[in-house]
């Protein structure tokens, strides 16, 4: 159904009444503050003015998350919100496909995220971490986030390739590593707004010109990749599998690149981020800290790659450190939200990390929204040793059908990341307190990337 009756402001949620060209602008260059002020001024959800978008929705509030995500297709979309990105993401990604195309390609990548391929990685990963460790500095500062992304962009190259791939970084290197840092990189040095100029692309040396590049030859390398293994029926790692699907017609011609690209992009970026948070979070508190240290070390019902205790660290700093601060539908019918119509055709942004520091959230879980307490995730199992990932606004993946797909494998790398590390070097913070969070885009990074000093153990 579509929704042809006209908008009334009085169903709209208040908000801000400023032109809309400076809407946008504070919404792109200081969220912070100025999500601040409209929540402190209208509530949990209020109406933006944003240019060339009939209307805007800014929410923290789970409920309407919950209601909005779990919507079929026809009447909430994410392939529309993730459109703006298409240029990165490629026609046949699964960011932007649907229906059957979106459920099948996401059938193809959950082997390589979940289950026994995952767990079978478990020595490799924290095997990773460990030499990565051993390889760090013991006389000047290193810089967590840095390492982590060296970490993570080999770690998933391993899940594309295989985990008996050669080298992917130094002399020799399979070149599919260089090519996912140089998209990304690209990506993290420019603003969201120049990208949103997308005739600027015939601009010599423009940013978006830079990225589209990158992509290109991203793109190339994994082309000629499948192309390789396609005569060895596909080979092992996610390009076995896709090769393999391509072959049989499970995978669309053209969409081989595509699905990589999605995977890489959408997981290397964001773990990295969520590894650096979580060890900035519990080096700044050292009871915490010492219990980590003590299960990764096998005591207290740890084991190796980490236990209850790691899980809730990595559970709690994802809460207050979201890496994906925002997401987004497109509404395709009205949607009726307490005494609100949100008509069809409106876009609707979830403020992920508004909505896991909402005290409501932690009635009963220690309270405290600020504070990292990891404990509050243990607070309800029976002998205090399990997991219950009860906060009920959590929305770190997003949700409903739409959910990530590395929702289950990006903690389980974090976790045995931490375990591993935390077992080989012993690391000190530089800063007194947990660095700032910075806005890079759709991501949440702390802003002087976590300086450390390593000794061994
Ligand atoms: C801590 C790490 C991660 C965070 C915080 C994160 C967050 C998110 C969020 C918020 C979404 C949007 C979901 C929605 O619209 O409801 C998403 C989608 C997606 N993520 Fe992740 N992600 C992470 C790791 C990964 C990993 C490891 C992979 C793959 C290897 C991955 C691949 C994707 C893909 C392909 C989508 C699009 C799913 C679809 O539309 O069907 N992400 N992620």
């Amino acid at each position: 159904m579509t929704d042809t009756a006209p908008v009334r402001r009085a169903d709209l949620p208040p908000g801000p009444r400023l032109p809309y060209a400076v809407q946008g602008l504070r919404m792109l260059y200081a969220p912070e503050a100025f999500s601040d002020s409209c929540r402190r001024r209208y509530g949990d959800t209020y109406t933006l003015g944003v240019p060339r978008r009939p209307v805007t929705v800014w929410s923290s509030d789970p409920a309407l998350a919950r209601l909005v995500t779990r919507l079929p297709d026809e009447a909430s979309t994410a392939a529309e919100w993730n459109a703006a990105a298409e240029f990165l993401w490629g026609p046949r990604s699964p960011f932007v496909v649907e229906g059957e195309e979106h459920r099948r390609t996401r059938r193809l990548v959950m082997p390589v995220l979940r289950g026994p391929r995952v767990l079978a990685r478990r020595e490799e990963i924290g095997e990773a971490a460990r030499r990565a460790a051993a390889g760090w500095s013991r006389e000047g500062p290193v810089r967590l986030l840095e390492e982590m992304r060296a970490l993570v962009l080999e770690l998933m190259v391993r899940s594309v390739l295989g985990p008996g791939a050669g080298p992917v970084s130094g002399p020799g290197a399979d070149p599919l590593a260089s090519r996912v840092a140089r998209l990304t990189e690209t990506l993290r040095r420019i603003t969201l707004g120049s990208l949103l100029l997308p005739w600027t692309r015939h601009v010599p040396g423009s940013a978006y010109g830079r990225v589209l590049r990158a992509r290109r030859e991203l793109a190339g390398c994994l082309e000629a990749a499948s192309r390789a293994r396609a005569g060895e029926g596909g080979g092992p790692g996610l390009l076995g599998d896709l090769v393999r699907a391509r072959a049989d017609g499970r995978l669309a011609g053209d969409a081989l690149a595509d699905q990589l690209i999605a995977f890489l992009l959408g997981g290397y970026a964001t773990t990295a981020t969520a590894l650096a948070s979580a060890f900035d979070l519990l080096l700044h508190h050292p009871a915490a800290l010492e219990r980590a240290e003590d299960e990764a070390a096998g005591g207290e019902g740890g084991e190796e790659g980490g236990g209850p205790w790691l899980e809730a660290v990595v559970r709690e700093s994802l809460r207050l450190s979201p890496p994906a601060w925002v997401f987004g539908r497109v509404l395709r019918e009205p949607v009726e939200f307490g005494r609100w119509r949100l008509p069809a055709g409106a876009w609707v942004a979830f403020d992920v990390l508004e909505m896991h520091r909402r005290a409501d959230a932690l009635a009963g879980l220690g309270g405290d929204p600020g504070a990292f307490r990891p404990e509050r995730h243990l607070a309800r199992a029976a002998d205090g040793r399990r997991c219950t990932g009860a906060v009920p606004s959590w929305h770190v993946f997003g949700g409903g059908g739409r959910v990530c797909p590395g929702a289950s494998f990006a903690p389980f790398v974090v976790r045995t990341v931490l375990a591993a590390v935390l077992a080989r070097v012993r690391l000190r913070p530089l800063r007194d307190r947990p660095g700032t969070l910075v806005r890079e885009s759709t991501l949440l990074v702390v802003r002087d990337g976590v300086p450390v000093t390593v000794s061994d153990r």
